[in-house]
């Protein structure tokens, strides 16, 4: 695993869209490249980025799929605070994507377990997924993957925790009982068969996940350790999510990446 650490959000955001930009640059055309993406707050400045690249002209979404990590299950797709509305909100409607080329779970499906099925066989048709952009939530939950999660979990409906409902409420005017209480989520294991897996990690409040995570072993209660077992994983963190970690730790990971350019450098 790479742990980047960057001095602040704003930084990681850039680093993390440069890198996404540049790997759909390099991608042979034959097919195309297959993008996973998450909603919250961590993607948020990456978003921002990507569309300032797009908007420069160096990067297209022409030639790229989607497919979102999570849906609400109680709220249609037109609610402010589906997922739904966020991805068009705050990236796929600023950008060049082809809207038949997003793709994100049906929350409202009649048959929630089909709708899942039909999620991992699309991935499946389109030829797996060449980068999955993730976040993680404070108890180092990946997607929905909440803890307990199999590490081998695929595509399902699963019920959210108080404490990820409680998380959320934030964008409920704060109420937990309009929070949404299930979700069709992609699984660890879909996550892990994509060929590469970029996770942001910011904050202090994500210190404890992102210690599990890097320093811990590999742990269902602690769904993001799954990354240890990802042949090319990478954490993009800043400053505060790392003052959990040992210095030593810390120390190692900023020894080890100083002698790589950062994608930042060469844009
Ligand atoms: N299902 C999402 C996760 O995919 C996300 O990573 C997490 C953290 O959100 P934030 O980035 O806002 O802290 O929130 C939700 O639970």
């Amino acid at each position: 695993m790479r742990l980047i650490i960057e001095p602040d959000y704003k930084v990681l955001s850039k680093w993390a869209a440069t890198y996404i930009a540049q790997r759909i640059n390099k991608h042979n055309g034959e097919r195309p490249f297959v993008l996973g993406l998450p909603t919250g707050s961590s993607p948020l400045g990456t978003y921002k980025e990507l569309i300032r690249l797009h908007k420069e002209g160096k990067v297209s979404f022409q030639n790229v799929i989607t497919f979102n990590m999570d849906e609400y299950r109680e709220i249609p797709r037109e609610h402010p605070q589906s997922y739904y509305t966020f991805m068009w909100e705050n990236f796929f409607g600023h950008i060049d994507i082809k809207p038949e080329n997003t793709n994100i779970l049906n929350g409202q499906a009649e048959d929630p377990e089909a709708e899942c099925e039909r999620y991992e066989n699309k991935i499946k048709e389109v030829g797996g997924i060449d980068l999955f952009m993730g976040g993680i939530g404070p108890d180092g939950h990946l997607a929905f993957n909440e803890p307990g999660s199999s590490l081998q979990s695929r595509t399902r409906v699963k019920t959210l925790t108080y404490d990820t409902i409680l998380a959320n409420s934030r964008f409920f005017n704060h109420d937990p009982d309009q929070v949404p209480k299930t979700a069709l989520t992609v699984g660890v294991g879909t996550v892990l068969d994509s060929k590469e897996v970029l996770i942001i990690v910011n904050g202090f409040n994500k210190a404890r996940a992102l210690q599990h995570a890097v320093e811990e072993g590999i742990n269902h209660m602690w769904t993001i350790s799954a990354l240890q077992m990802h042949a090319k994983g990478i954490i993009v963190c800043d400053e505060a999510a790392t003052y959990e970690l040992k210095v030593g730790t810390y120390r190692y990971f900023k020894d080890i990446e100083k002698d790589n350019l950062s994608p930042n450098s060469q844009w």
